[in-house]
């Protein structure tokens, strides 16, 4: 397992090491003892899996502590843009942007830590998509920025018209009017 620091602090990427043979491939997607040795140290209590088609996009969301949410991301089928803004009022990075390709050919996972919001757009035709989680779900804690919000200048790499987004994620606040405490 090769662990990559991206340019905002506590967000690493992960490129698990890959079995190839002639059945197919093996990957250890999380390992606890492995993640710790290098700096990991999460207590994952949720896992969740989810499928999207070409256009999806899902976000940015977050929760409010004391709900806030360590994820780590991968797509297990398919190709998107998975990406990430920085709400820790303390970091240097604040109000930035970070995203990354992952697919099932690269194998890349994310380590985002709490306090950032997340979403993610699919190139591919359909997504599997799967992610742990250190807290558990909580509806009121549940909130959202808007994937469009010039501010972020988030290219999601899907043109408008193809775009397929939920009512609830076409409403949530721009950037500079968001809550957020973790
Ligand atoms: C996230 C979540 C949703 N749900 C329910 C609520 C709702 O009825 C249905 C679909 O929820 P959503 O539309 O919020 O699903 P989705 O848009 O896939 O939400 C996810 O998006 C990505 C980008 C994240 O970062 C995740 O943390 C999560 O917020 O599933 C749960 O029961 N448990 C959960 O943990």
């Amino acid at each position: 397992m090769e662990v990559i620091q991206t340019e905002i602090q506590d967000l690493l990427i992960i490129k698990p090491k890959k079995f190839n043979d002639a059945r197919g491939f093996f990957l250890e997607s999380y390992n606890k003892e492995r993640f710790l040795s290098k700096g990991m140290n999460y207590d994952f209590v949720q896992d969740n899996f989810s499928s999207s088609q070409y256009g999806v996009i899902r976000g940015l969301h977050y929760q409010l502590a004391p709900y806030s949410q360590a994820k780590m991301v991968q797509a297990i089928k398919g190709k998107i843009i998975d990406v990430v803004v920085d709400l820790r009022k303390e970091s240097p990075s604040f109000g930035k942007s970070f995203s990354i390709e992952l697919s099932e050919e690269n194998g890349l996972q994310l380590m985002i830590p709490r306090g950032f919001a997340h979403g993610f757009s699919v190139l591919s035709q359909e997504v599997l998509f799967s992610y742990k989680c250190d807290n558990l779900y909580n509806k009121d804690a549940e909130r959202g920025i808007r994937f469009n919000d010039p501010f972020l200048g988030i290219d999601w790499r899907v043109p408008e018209s193809d775009a397929i987004v939920s009512d609830k994620d076409q409403n949530h606040p721009l950037f500079k009017d968001a809550a957020y405490n973790f």
